[in-house]
């Protein structure tokens, strides 16, 4: 799928524009505080994903002219079809006139984005890892989003009772079909990373690494719903001692490793952020593997701290990844890379142009 035609109206310092977008790569160019996040930001919004930063449905419209926010989008592709998003103090979206749900638009036009903080990816906490396995199971599955939902709820219940000084039976036996389709569901998913992994990375990354993913605290047994009772059996006294759930799929993490050290340690920081958009481009041929669409790729600042042949070396593989990729940065220098691949857009005071 691809942006062919956006505009938007009161969307953030964004000016009214009316925007013919290239079907593959699309830089856009600007300066501090022009607008370039908030530009990527309505784009995402514009598939069914929310706010980039906390905050209310209200802080989306522009400040100086109250009412309501809106972004139009037609996009082609696999399917063709028209998305209007309305904003004020809630959300609504219709696809091709009818309104629907945000996962349902999610579906008919699988996006995936990057933000500048998304490098922690790789030197973040474990929940940083969590929430990025999260974001593409819930891109495949809207299933996955309502069962990673049913957890927390139970798993918030189970650590009220632990703090209370209690143990309930009811509530494993609730949280235990929801852990262990979780654990299957996201364990299916790595695998496909790492199919994904080895074909983009050749082309990014100049080192080897080890992906694989490491489930809370559980331990081996085939089936996962008796791996969960067994794990759970085993940590019990732990779980009652520290008042504190220790076995689940909210303890996983992704294990990431170069010559079996954590790959925080073994790499430079331009070498971490080359690693982190190998893995969201590993997770776009994921969503083209189970989706059978193309996905629509969104960067902000994905070229920061990388050097010039590694800014070549990324601009190139996005160019052939046969995706349409809109990505933003304030590196005036990189549209003047030599037979520029891509399309370049300015943005200035939220006004974006060619
Ligand atoms: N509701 C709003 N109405 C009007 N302006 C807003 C609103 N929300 C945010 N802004 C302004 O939008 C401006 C641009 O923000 P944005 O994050 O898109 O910049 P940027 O081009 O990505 O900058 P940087 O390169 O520094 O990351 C900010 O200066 C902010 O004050």
């Amino acid at each position: 799928m691809w942006f062919s035609q956006t505009y938007w109206l009161n969307y953030k310092n964004l000016k009214p524009v009316r925007i013919s977008w290239h079907k593959g790569l699309n830089v856009v160019v600007g300066p501090n505080a022009s607008g370039k996040t908030n530009t990527l930001e309505a784009l995402s919004m514009l598939c069914g994903w929310g706010q980039v930063q906390r905050g209310k449905l209200r802080d989306l419209v522009n400040w100086d002219s109250p009412g309501q926010a809106r972004l139009y989008s037609q996009f082609n592709g696999e399917e063709n079809i028209s998305v209007v998003v309305s904003i004020q103090d809630k959300r609504t979206i219709s696809v091709a006139g009818k309104q629907c749900s945000a996962s349902t638009l999610r579906l008919h036009v699988p996006c995936l984005s990057f933000w500048s903080d998304d490098v922690r990816l790789i030197e973040g906490s474990p929940a940083i890892r969590r929430n990025f396995l999260n974001h593409l199971c819930a891109t495949i599955v809207p299933l996955y989003a309502r069962r990673l939902y049913d957890y927390r709820k139970l798993l918030r219940h189970k650590n009220y009772i632990l703090r209370a000084g209690r143990y309930d039976d009811a509530v494993i036996k609730a949280m235990a079909p929801v852990a262990a389709w979780l654990w299957s569901y996201r364990r299916s998913i790595v695998d496909l990373l790492k199919v994904g992994l080895k074909e983009v990375s050749s082309h990014l990354v100049e080192f080897d690494f080890e992906v694989d993913i490491e489930e809370g605290n559980k331990d081996y047994y085939e089936d996962p719903l008796e791996a969960f009772y067994k794990s759970l059996a085993f940590f019990k006294k732990e779980e009652i001692a520290r008042k504190v759930s220790l076995v689940g799929p909210h303890r996983d993490d992704l294990r990431i490793t170069v010559k079996g050290r954590p790959a925080f340690q073994a790499l430079s920081r331009g070498q971490r952020r080359k690693l982190a958009v190998a893995f969201m481009m590993a997770s776009a041929k994921v969503v083209e593997y189970k989706l059978k669409r193309s996905p629509i790729i969104l960067l902000d600042e994905v070229t920061a701290e990388l050097d010039r042949e590694g800014k070549e070396q990324l601009i190139k593989a996005l160019f052939e990844s046969n995706w349409q990729v809109i990505t933003a940065t304030a590196d005036e220098q990189l549209g003047y890379i030599e037979d520029f691949p891509a399309k370049v857009w300015h943005i200035c005071r939220g006004g974006l142009s060619a």
